[in-house]
Parts: C-alpha cells; structure tokens; sequence
C-alpha cells in the first residue's frame, strides 16, 4: 500500500514511512492512494470477531508488507488487552433507534486510546528497525495529549512535547497529562487556542532549524494510522447491528474531524452507512462548510465540550481532496488561499461529493444540556458533553425511520464532572483505572503563545 499527499508534491511513502513522517513534507496529510475495499461476503465473515481480531482484519491492507498478518495480530492483541471491557468498544441501546459506542474504555477514558494504544506499539516497532528516534510535538485540547503520553510514555526511542492551551482544559484531562512524571514527557500550557498549538505543531514540522537536527513525529490525527485505527469500530458497531446487510447512521460528535474521517473510509472500503452525522459545538466551521459551502475561521467560544473547541478541522482537507477529485495541485492551491484568508468556499464537486454521505448539524450549549438531561432521565444514562452534542444531532436527524442511529461516545463523562453535574444533578465519579489522579503532582510549564518561544523550548530540552 503506497500513500499519497493531498498536495500532490510529497514522496509517496509506505505504511511505516506515514507512520513516522506525521505530516507530508509539502504541508499535506497522507492518504492512501487508493482505496482497499471489501466485498459484502467479506464483511459478512467478520461477524463475531474480538475486537483486536477484528481490528488486524481490517487494517492489514493499509499496512501492506509492512507488518506480517501475525506481527499486526500481535500488537493489536497487546492494544487493545489494555481496555476495561472485553468487547473494547461496546454498544449500549438507549431507545428502540439510539444506539451509544462507548469509546472510552481505554486507560485514558477517550476514544483517542482506541488508536494511540496501538500507535505507540507501531512506533516502537517500527524505529526499532530503522535504529532511530523520534521527538514528537503534538496539539491538544484535552483528550489526545493524555492517551498519546500514556502511549508512548517511558519509551526510550520517542520523546513527546504536548501543547494544551493553558486554562481551556478539564481539570481531569489536564492532570492526566500532567501527572505523568516520565523523562520523555513534556506538558507545556500555551497562552492562546487549541488551534494556535495545532498551527504551532505543523509549523515545526516545516522548520528546516528544528527538522535538521530531529525526526518530528505526530501524534495527532494529521498521522494517518491514528484514522486507521479508527476505522475498525465503525465495522465493530455495524457488524452488531445486522451489517453488512443492514445500514447504520452514526452521529460524530466533531471537532478536527479525524473520527468521523475515519468512518467516510469504512465506507470507501465497502461497509454499508447510511449517513455520517458531522455534529458540531456553537464552533461551527464545518457546519457552515458542508451546509452551506462557508469554510470560514471566526473566533473560537470556550463550551463546555472543550475537546471540540477547534476552528481549523486538520481532517477536512482530506475530505476535500478526496471527493474533490484527488488533484494534489489545486488542493495545495486552495489551502494556500485558505491559509492566507482564513476563509474559502469548497468547491460544487467538493460540496456534492460531501453532500452524498455527510450532514452536519450544530448544538449550542443549551441544546446539549438538554441532551444530557434526556440521556439521564428517559435512558439512565449519564453522557459526557462531547457524546452529547452527537446525541443532539443523533436524534434530530432526519433518516428513515428504521434506521439505527450510533452516536459515538468520546470520552467518559467523569472527565467533565461540573458540565456533566450542572445538566443533570448526577456527578460523576472517576473510573478506579486511573487512580489517584488529584492527589499526584503536576508537572508542566507555561509559555507564551508564540511559535518562537514553543520552538526554542523543544530545542532546548529535546534529547
Ligand atoms: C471527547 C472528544 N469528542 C470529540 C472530539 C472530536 O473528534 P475529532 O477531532 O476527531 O473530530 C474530540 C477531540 O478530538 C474529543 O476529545
Ligand atoms: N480534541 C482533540 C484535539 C486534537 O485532535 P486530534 O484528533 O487531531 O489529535 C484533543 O482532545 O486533543
């Protein structure tokens, strides 16, 4: 399997290659360069699976001759015998149409440990054979920058700096990073907005001062395997619910679209989904992008699903490229003319390209809360947030009316215990998997929001 970037002027790499690049050297992200696809029979025959057999199934044509079927069982088996629940991603019924995937089994109570378990096991693996190191810089806004420490924290071929805007985290997400007293960890709180760190991370990786010295990693859903291992619970979930043959809905709650990506490639490779819900916070960019073609940056409002509090979706470009005719010259066109304006329309192919599987709807803090509620009083079931504003957009959504609507579960809600307990009265306590996460030191610092100061600090201390 080769991958492509979507601005069409980076070497084409291979499965291991992406995994260690991050980002295309053009500024793009990978994709594969063509789709792998199933056939219905062959889905049909994964019914039943464990997840982590499921998972290698799936994923193996990405990875190509890069990892033996028996090496990718392997680490899959290893990955995922870290979660709390022996299906990894269970589904829970809410109603006789609702349906929640529970996502936050993994040791960091998010959906991001699904794909990070297992990214850390591939980069072990794979800079074990090419004898070399890797200083990652990654962006978060709460949930990746813990499960990505708790992946590769301790490893002696990687070291990771993770950028939080400082003050725009839970407290538990932020102390789940920052408690982590490992000497290839580095919390560092910016002044500024999860897209500045994002804006910060991708400049570094184009930093000749920076790259010269060090191989730059990513952590974030700029790296391709992150979305692959995505992929798979869209197929787990599916799967129980009668697919092949029968045709789910999923509701994603959204914010650097990598999640619900990943479900537009389980559909381009064969599984049967009847319509991919793109559900946004009162942040909406990508509601106004895929309704009305208006992909336009404005100021970003702090909710109470900060996770989702994102401007610049990473993943929409490849989206764009994707349904827009993989043209890697006009996508790098038109990115540049973004760059510069913060603001551009997508293009008719672009839109109507979207348009065949994706809808997008918005929640603002009062239609979330409300969700919360109904989750609590009519389903006795206590949601995050995040999981709210899909669950929002899950019920709202006009499908024919058997249609089984998934809403993804993205974090567990003891992460965001005073939203959580302001909805519905209920607060929730910390699973005991994560241990006496108020009672540990922190350890971070803080920095201004410029680029300078992030970049001199990561050469400064970086291995
Ligand atoms: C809990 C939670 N829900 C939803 C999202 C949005 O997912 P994505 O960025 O893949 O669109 C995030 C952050 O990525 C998150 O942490
Ligand atoms: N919501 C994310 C933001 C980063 O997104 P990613 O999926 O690209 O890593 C977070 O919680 O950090």
């Amino acid at each position: 399997m080769k991958y492509v970037s979507t601005r069409g002027s980076a070497p084409s790499l291979d499965f291991a290659g992406v995994t260690l690049a991050g980002l295309a050297s053009d500024g793009g992200l990978y994709v594969p360069a063509q789709w792998p696809q199933f056939t219905l029979e062959e889905i049909a025959a994964m019914r039943g699976l464990p997840y982590a057999e499921l998972a290698a199934r799936v994923m193996q044509p990405f990875v190509g001759d890069c990892l033996t079927p028996e090496r990718l069982r392997e680490l899959t088996a290893k990955a995922y015998g870290r979660f709390a629940h022996a299906a990894v991603t269970p589904l829970t019924q809410l109603d006789e149409r609702q349906w929640l995937l529970e996502l936050f089994h993994g040791p960091t109570l998010a959906f991001k440990d699904v794909a990070l378990q297992l990214l850390g096991l591939l980069f072990e693996e794979f800079l074990a054979r090419d004898g070399g190191t890797l200083t990652i810089v990654g962006a978060t806004s709460g949930d990746t920058g813990s499960a990505a420490i708790d992946a590769v924290a301790g490893l002696d071929r990687v070291e990771i700096f993770m950028l939080h805007p400082k003050g725009r985290v839970s407290d538990v997400q932020r102390r789940q990073m920052t408690t982590v007293r490992a000497p290839n960890v580095h919390n560092i709180a910016i002044d500024g907005s999860f897209d500045d760190a994002q804006a910060m991370v991708k400049r570094i990786f184009a930093d000749k001062d920076v790259t010269d010295k060090h191989r730059i990693g990513a952590v974030n859903s700029i790296n391709w395997a992150r979305l692959m291992a995505q992929v798979v619970y869209y197929f787990a979930a599916a799967l129980q619910l009668g697919g092949p043959e029968r045709k789910p809905a999923f509701s994603v709650p959204t914010g650097n679209f990598g999640d619900v990506f990943a479900g537009h490639v389980a559909a381009q490779m064969g599984l049967p989904i009847e319509r991919l819900l793109v559900a946004t916070n009162v942040n909406d960019i990508l509601h106004r992008a895929l309704s009305a073609g208006d992909y336009s940056t404005g100021t970003v409002t702090p909710t109470a699903a900060p996770s989702m509090d994102i401007q610049v979706s990473s993943n929409f470009e490849r989206l764009l490229f994707d349904v827009g005719g993989r043209d890697g010259a006009a996508m790098a066109e038109q990115m540049r003319a973004f760059e510069k304006a913060r603001a551009m329309r997508l293009t008719n192919a672009q839109r109507e390209g979207a348009a065949a599987l994706f809808t997008s709807m918005r929640a603002d803090e009062d239609d979330m809360a409300r969700a919360m509620r109904w989750a609590s009083e009519e389903c006795t079931e206590i949601v995050d947030p995040h999981t709210a504003i899909g669950l929002h957009a899950a019920r709202h959504a006009e499908l024919a009316g058997d249609t089984p609507v998934v809403t993804l579960a993205t974090a567990h809600p003891a992460k965001f215990p005073d939203a959580v307990e302001r909805a519905t009265g209920n607060r929730p306590a910390l699973p005991t998997r994560v241990g006496d996460l108020f009672a540990r030191e922190e350890a971070y610092i803080e920095l201004p929001g410029t680029y300078e100061a992030v970049r001199d600090h990561i050469v400064e201390h970086a291995a």
